[in-house]
């Protein structure tokens, strides 16, 4: 099982629910503006803490409140591309890129630097700044930095949102690529369902709570 989760969370008055089971190794997290997909995810990754649940990727339990695990966000090793991607702006790409791979010991990297440089296309960026990159370039640097600090799953939080029409198509297809080679558990936020259809069938709604 990819992934096992049934996350129940509150922010003042709204409820957050999200709820899947799946063998898939990209799930997507749907839903309008506000439900809470972000939320889902920070929970995921450690940077909330639900109410209630439990959340299982690959085999390794994340959080479970009915028996009191709570991994600490770094014993996750999530791979977190922020829907505003959060470079490092004082950084060149090169060095963005690498930041992630000094967090964990060698044993734990699966992918090496040429091969993440290669598969977004980045050659040609790493001694650009990044405030000076259109916005596909930039989802793309922040994809790799996420690959590189030796991820066991990754969780992309609207990865089209801040890239040109003309772009979208390059990042969707670096998703897909990174799929099937990499097979690596991927929970892809959208609310665009021609993009989820390309990309998995199995798509968590979340519904605003009845009021
Ligand atoms: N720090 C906060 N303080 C108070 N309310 C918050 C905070 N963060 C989020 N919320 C509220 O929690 C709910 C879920 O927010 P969240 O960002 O998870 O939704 P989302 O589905 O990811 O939205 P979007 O698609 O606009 O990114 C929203 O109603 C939001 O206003």
């Amino acid at each position: 099982m990819s992934f096992d989760i049934d996350i129940r969370h509150r922010i003042g008055s709204t409820a957050i629910a999200a709820t899947c089971r799946s063998h898939d190794r990209l799930i997507a997290l749907s839903g309008p503006s506000g439900v809470g997909k972000t939320t889902v995810l920070n929970c995921i990754a450690g940077l909330q803490k639900p109410e209630q649940g439990r959340i299982v990727i690959a085999g390794l339990t994340l959080f479970d409140s009915d028996s009191g695990i709570d991994l600490a966000p770094e014993k996750r090793r999530c791979g977190y591309v922020f829907q505003d991607n959060r470079l490092f702006l004082h950084r060149r790409v090169g060095a963005n890129l690498v930041f992630g791979e000094a967090l964990h010991p060698p044993q734990d990297r699966w992918i090496t630097r040429d091969a993440v440089i290669e598969l977004l296309g980045l050659a040609h960026l790493l001694e650009r700044w990044p405030a000076n990159l259109s916005g596909g370039e930039m989802k793309r640097v922040a994809i790799g930095r996420a690959l590189l600090s030796a991820p066991r799953f990754l969780l992309l939080d609207e990865p089209l949102a801040s890239v040109d029409q003309t772009r979208r198509e390059e990042i969707l297809t670096v998703v897909q690529r990174i799929r099937d080679d990499l097979a690596i558990p991927i929970i892809y936020v959208s609310h665009e369902a021609a993009e989820l259809a390309r990309l998995t069938s199995t798509i968590i709604t979340m519904e605003p709570p009845a009021r």
